[in-house]
């Protein structure tokens, strides 16, 4: 029976690990020629992509640090983990937005200061404390208005919890799904653009994966929509903002705050900035879940073919035939490919006992469950066929 070698390149929950049978799979750090990588947040995109992979899977949302593009152009699925970790990127931007709201942070380092800095206690600590607070006297959140940028998993929850603490919940999302608007509080507010957010939004938060669509979304033109005072929470990505732009609107008095997951030199040390060490999906659950999601996608493919949660190839999920052998094909998305496929199905004296086809892009894959003898050269056969990428006998 075949081993799959899996690599992991940052740390996944062993709740998630634990999943994976041992006869079947060897995991490590460094193992060579894996067929799977499994990965969080390392940055893949100068990897030398191994001649033995066929997946990643990313136990996560985001897949900016994977090349999407060229593993696809590979026949090499890419899974993330949708949803598994937006509960707690959702209770983090709550703390964000009381952190800005109520000046916490730096509250907390002004009363640190006082003792550890200036030595002080008793009754000289208590004056100072009654003396310093006006400074960070703050501002309650109901009444206020919260813009969302970007309605999927994460921004629901962000969403309808907002509106449960007494925000004014503004939405923006051009590609809003059916099952996320069934999860949307009718309270939130939905505006058909960005701009319109920014000018009725006292504060804004980010929920949009890094794409070249959404690079720089924040910019200096929109922040001078938005009213005095406001605040930017980001736990998308750094590139979302244009930071430049949100530090001087912080240095104009325009911007209170700004809260992100993001740390760069000039954000992490500025007065007004937040900056978290990329906590979002930082929670035992969340990782637990991540884990558990991209294993079990993993395995799935690896084991029968299944393609579920992929940023990359159509879903494509068929029940093993029991008594026939599965062949997984990919191939550009052109006309005239099944005929061909199956044509040499037909010359090999197979007969099709199962077939599926999806499309998605420029890419198509196919799992076919097939009766009688796949023989070696059935895959040399298939991947002459011009516009096939892959083809891959399913042993189990
Ligand atoms: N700080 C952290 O640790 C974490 C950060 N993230 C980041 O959050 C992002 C979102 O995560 P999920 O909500 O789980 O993803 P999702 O895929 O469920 O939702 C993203 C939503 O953004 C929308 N969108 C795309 N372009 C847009 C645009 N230009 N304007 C408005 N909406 C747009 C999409 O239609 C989709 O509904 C991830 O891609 C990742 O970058 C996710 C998890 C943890
Ligand atoms: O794995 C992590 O801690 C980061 C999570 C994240 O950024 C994501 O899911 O997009």
């Amino acid at each position: 029976m075949t081993t799959f070698h899996i690599q992991t390149l940052n740390a996944i929950s062993p709740v998630g690990l634990q999943r994976l049978d041992r006869e079947l799979f060897d995991i490590g750090t460094d193992i060579p020629e894996p067929r799977g990588i499994l990965v969080r947040s390392a940055d893949l995109h100068s990897m030398d992509v191994p001649p033995s992979l066929y997946a990643v899977a990313r136990a996560g949302a985001g897949t900016n640090n994977i090349p999407v593009a060229r593993l696809a152009a590979l026949g090499i699925p890419v899974f993330n983990t949708p949803g598994a970790n937006a509960n707690a990127v959702k209770e983090l931007v709550i703390a964000g937005m009381l952190l800005a709201a109520r000046n916490l942070y730096h509250a907390a380092d002004y009363t640190r200061d006082l003792v550890a800095e200036k030595g002080l206690a008793g009754k000289e600590l208590d004056v100072q404390v009654e003396a310093g607070k006006k400074q960070f006297a703050g501002f309650e959140l109901p009444g206020k208005s919260l813009g969302v940028i970007g309605l999927g998993a994460i921004g629901v929850l962000v969403a309808n919890a907002a509106h449960a603490l007494g925000l004014k919940v503004l939405g923006y999302d051009p590609a809003l799904t059916i099952k996320n608007a069934w999860q949307l509080s009718p309270n939130v507010e939905q505006v058909t653009s960005v701009e319109e957010l920014f000018s009725r939004s006292d504060m804004i938060t980010l929920h949009v994966p890094l794409v070249d669509g959404t690079r720089g979304l924040v910019n200096a033109e929109r922040i001078a929509l938005m009213p005095q005072g406001g605040v930017v929470l980001n736990f998308a990505r750094g590139g979302v903002v244009d930071e430049a732009a949100v530090l001087q609107a912080l240095d104009t008095g325009h911007l209170h705050a700004y809260v992100n997951d993001f740390p760069s030199e000039s954000g992490a040390v500025h007065p007004r900035v937040v900056t978290l060490p990329h906590l979002g999906a930082s929670t035992g659950e969340a990782e637990d879940n991540c884990a558990i999601m991209a294993v079990d996608q993993l395995a799935d493919y690896l084991l029968h073919g299944n393609i579920r949660n992929s940023v990359n190839f159509p879903e494509v999920v068929m029940a093993r035939t029991p008594g026939t052998t599965r062949v997984g094909i990919f191939n550009e998305n052109k006309p005239n490919m099944i005929g061909q496929i199956t044509a040499v199905l037909a010359d090999a004296g197979l007969n099709v006992a199962e077939f599926t086809n999806k499309s998605q892009g420029d890419y198509a894959y196919t799992l076919v469950d097939v009766e009688g003898e796949v023989r070696d050269e059935l895959k040399e056969q298939i991947l002459a066929i011009d516009g096939v990428i892959r083809a891959r006998k399913i042993e189990t």
